[in-house]
C-alpha cells in the first residue's frame, strides 16, 4: 500500500474527491490512499479506510537530462518511471517535458521559461543535482507552481579542492609544463612558479565552499582574507579569517578566488575598473560560475600583466567555443566545469537530488526548496490540521462572496500564545490563499506559487498576530479570515466590521468552524456545510434535519449560535453528502429561515 501524504505541493486535484490537491496523480491513476492521511477527503466510514482511483500508470515520471550517480537513479527507479536522456536539444526537452513529472539536470541543461510553458502544469519538480541554480529560470518555475530543489552540501567538499588543484596546479605551471613535457619538451626555466605560503589568498564568497577554500588555504600557509556582505564575521574568525570589503579584498590580494553563485549583483564583478584595482601580478581562480567574470576583460588584463594567471573551471558559455582566446592564454589553466567531479561528490549528491525529488513528488516539505519555504518536517507536522484548516477556511470564506464582488483584501488573524517568531505562518498564508482562488478560477495554487498567483490578482493578504496569555502547548488557538470591500449571499457572516468573517480552529486534530459573522457555530469541517440564519425558536434543529434524513443526506454535526434567546440565530450543519436541489428548496420554504448557503469544504 503507497500512502500519500496530504500535501502542499499538490497538483491542481483532476479527482473531485479531495480539495486540498493531490500530489502528481492524475485521475487516471491507482493508488491507495490511507484514510487518515487525507482528512480533507471527506469523512469514511470506517468500513471503508481507503479510496481506490483507477488508473492507467501509477508510478511518476522522471526525465534525468545528464549524467547521475547510480545510487541516486536506484531511488528513482524505485518510485517511479526514469527515463535518462542525456543531450537532448532545447525543442527535444521542451517535447518531452510534457510528459514528465520531475526534472533532474546540472548544470548543463537550461531550464528555461519555455520548459515550463510547455510542461503545461504536469511538471511538479525540477532537482538541480548541484548547488548553483543559475540554468534554472526560478521566476517562471514559480509562476507555474514547480518546485525548485537542489542539492547544496554533497559537492561543497570536491569544489573546495578543486579550487586548491586549480590554485597549487596554477602557481606551478602544472597544465603547462605538462603539456609541454608531452610535447617532448624539458623547459625547466621557463616553468618556474610562484610560492604560496605567506601569499594573501581572497576569498570572494565566504559560503560552503568559499570556507572550504579558506581552510584548507591557510593549512598551506597562506594568509586569507574573505569578502562576503552576508556571511556572519564569527564564523570567519572562527577559520582565522578576516572579512574585509570587496576593494580591500581585491586590491590587497595575491590570489583570488571566486566562491559566490552568478546573480544580477555578481555578473561580471570582475570587469575592467576592478580589474584596475588589483595587484599587478595577480593570479584569479574561479570555481562559481563563468559569469562573475567579464572575460573580456580578464583577456585584456591578462595581456595587460595586471592579472598574471587565471585558472578556470568555468566559463559564460558552456562548453566555450573552439576559438575563446581566454582557453588558448598560455596564462590560462583551463578545466570542464570539474569542480563537483569526483566520483564521491557525484554519488552524494545523486542521492540527495533523489531524495528531495521523490520527496516532494510525494508531497513532503522539500528542506532544500529553493522557491519555497523551507518548514523542518517537525514543524510541518505540527501545523498540519492548521494547514488543512486554513485551506478550508478560504475556500468556506470566498464562497460567502456575492456574485460580482471582486476579493481584492483579505485578511487573517491568527491567535496564538506562541512569540511570533516561534510560529511560521507562511505555510498557512499560502494555504489561504489556495482556499480562496481554486473554487473561484482555473489555476492551481500551491506553497510554491500562492503569493504571485495572489499578487496576479490584486488579492492583498494581511496577517495580524493576536498574542494570548496561557500556554503555548497549540500553535495557534484560533485563525480568522475576513474579506473586506464585498457583498455576501449570507448576509450573517458580515461581521460588525462589515467584512466577511470566518473563524476556525483544532479540536483534537479536526478543524473546526467555530465563528461565522457574530455568530459562534461548532461544526467540524469535514464534510460540506449548509448555514441558516433564522429567528430563533424550538424546534428548527428538528425540522431542517428531518428534511435532511428524507432527502438521504446525512447529518454529521448541527450547531446553533445565537446573539440573544429568541433572536438572530445562525444554524451550522454539517453534511456528508452534497443535498439534492430539492432538499435545500425545502429548507429555504421553512418559515423561520430567513437566509441558507450551502459551502462545499
Ligand atoms: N565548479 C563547480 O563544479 C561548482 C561550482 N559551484 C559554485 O560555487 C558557488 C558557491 O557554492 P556554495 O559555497 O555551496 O554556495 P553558498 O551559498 O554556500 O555560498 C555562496 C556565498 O556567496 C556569498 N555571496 C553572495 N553574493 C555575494 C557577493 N556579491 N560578494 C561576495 N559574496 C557573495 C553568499 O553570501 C554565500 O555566503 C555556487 O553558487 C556555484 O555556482 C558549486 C559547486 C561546484
Ligand atoms: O553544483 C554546482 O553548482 C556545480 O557547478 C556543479 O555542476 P555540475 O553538476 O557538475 O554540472
Amino acid at each position: 500500500m503507497s500512502t500519500v501524504s496530504s500535501t502542499l505541493l499538490a497538483a491542481n486535484p483532476t479527482t473531485t474527491t479531495t480539495s486540498t490537491a493531490l500530489s502528481w496523480k492524475s485521475k487516471f491513476q491507482t493508488t491507495t490512499f490511507a484514510a487518515a492521511s487525507l482528512p480533507q477527503l471527506g469523512r469514511l466510514n470506517t468500513s471503508h479506510r481507503r479510496f481506490v482511483v483507477m488508473s492507467m500508470d501509477a508510478k511518476p515520471t522522471i526525465l534525468v537530462s545528464e549524467k547521475l550517480g547510480e545510487a541516486g537513479l536506484n531511488l528513482l527507479k524505485e518510485f517511479a518511471n526514469v527515463d535518462c536522456s542525456y543531450n537532448l536539444s532545447p525543442e527535444e526537452l521542451n517535447t518531452k517535458i510534457s510528459l514528465c513529472d520531475a526534472l533532474i539536470v546540472r548544470s548543463g541543461t537550461k531550464v528555461s521559461r519555455e520548459v515550463f510553458e510547455s510542461s503545461a502544469g504536469r511538471l511538479k519538480v525540477v532537482g538541480r543535482a548541484g548547488v548553483g541554480i543559475d540554468n534554472v529560470d526560478l521566476a517562471a518555475a514559480t509562476e507555474h507552481g514547480c518546485l525548485v530543489v537542489n542539492a547544496p552540501t554533497a559537492n561543497t567538499v570536491a569544489a573546495a579542492e578543486h579550487g586548491i588543484a586549480l590554485l597549487t596546479a596554477m602557481a606551478r605551471n602544472v597544465a603547462q609544463s605538462d603539456a609541454s613535457v608531452k610535447a617532448g619538451k624539458w623547459e625547466r626555466n621557463k616553468y618556474v612558479g610562484v610560492s604560496l605560503v605567506g601569499k594573501t589568498l581572497a576569498v570572494m564568497g565566504f559560503g560552503k565552499v568559499g570556507s572550504e577554500v579558506a581552510r584548507r588555504a591557510k593549512g598551506l600557509g597562506m594568509h586569507v582574507i574573505a569578502h562576503d556582505p552576508y556571511a556572519p564575521a564569527d564564523r570567519a574568525h572562527a577559520v582565522g579569517v578576516n572579512l574585509v570589503s570587496f576593494d580591500e579584498a581585491i586590491s590587497t590580494a595575491d590570489f583570488i578566488s571566486l566562491h559566490m553563485p552568478l546573480t544580477p549583483a555578481t555578473n561580471k564583478i570582475l570587469n575592467d575598473e576592478n580589474f584596475a584595482k588589483m595587484k599587478k601580478g595577480v593570479r584569479i581562480v574561479n570555481v562559481a560560475r563563468g559569469g562573475v567574470i567579464d572575460e573580456d576583460a580578464l583577456l585584456r588584463a591578462l595581456d595587460a600583466g595586471i592579472v598574471a594567471q587565471a585558472a578556470l573551471d568555468v566559463f559564460t558559455v558552456e562548453p566555450p567555443p573552439k576559438e575563446n582566446k581566454l582557453v588558448h592564454h598560455h596564462n590560462v589553466t583551463a578545466t570542464p566545469h570539474l569542480g563537483a567531479s569526483t566520483m564521491e561528490a557525484q554519488e552524494g549528491v545523486a542521492i540527495e537530488i533523489a531524495e528531495a525529488v521523490v520527496g516532494a513528488l510525494k508531497g513532503e516539505l522539500a528542506s532544500t526548496a529553493v522557491n519555497a519555504p523551507m518548514v523542518p518536517a517537525e514543524v510541518l507536522a505540527e501545523l498540519k490540521p492548521y494547514v488543512v484548516l486554513a485551506e478550508k477556511l478560504g475556500r468556506l470564506a470566498v464562497q460567502l462572496v456575492a456574485g460580482g464582488s471582486g476579493v481584492k483584501s483579505v485578511k487573517v488573524t491568527y491567535a496564538s500564545a506562541r512569540a511570533p517568531d516561534d510560529l511560521d505562518t507562511r505555510v498557512l498564508r499560502a494555504m489561504i490563499t489556495k482556499g480562496l482562488i481554486e473554487p473561484v478560477s482555473s489555476v492551481f495554487v500551491n506553497l510554491v506559487n500562492a503569493d504571485f498567483a495572489a499578487k496576479q490578482r490584486g488579492l492583498r493578504i494581511t496577517e495580524e498576530r493576536i498574542l494570548l496569555d496561557g500556554s503555548p502547548e497549540s500553535p495557534l488557538e484560533f485563525v480568522q479570515v475576513q474579506i473586506a470591500n464585498v457583498e455576501s449571499k449570507f448576509a450573517a457572516a458580515i461581521s460588525e466590521s462589515g467584512d466577511i468573517k470566518l473563524e476556525g480552529c483544532v479540536k483534537g486534530g479536526v478543524p473546526h468552524l467555530t465563528k461565522v459573522g457574530a455568530f459562534e457555530v461548532d461544526v467540524s469541517l469535514e464534510g460540506s456545510i449548509i448555514l441558516c440564519r433564522q429567528v430563533d425558536q424550538p424546534g428548527m434543529i428538528g425540522k431542517v434535519g428531518s428534511i435532511l434524513g428524507e432527502e438521504n443526506v446525512n447529518v454529521s454535526f448541527m450547531s446553533v449560535g445565537r446573539i440573544a434567546p429568541r433572536k438572530h440565530a445562525v444554524m451550522a450543519i454539517g453534511v456528508d453528502e452534497p443535498p439534492s436541489k430539492e432538499a435545500l428548496k425545502r429548507i429555504g420554504e421553512v418559515p423561520a429561515i430567513e437566509e441558507f448557503v450551502y459551502l462545499k469544504v
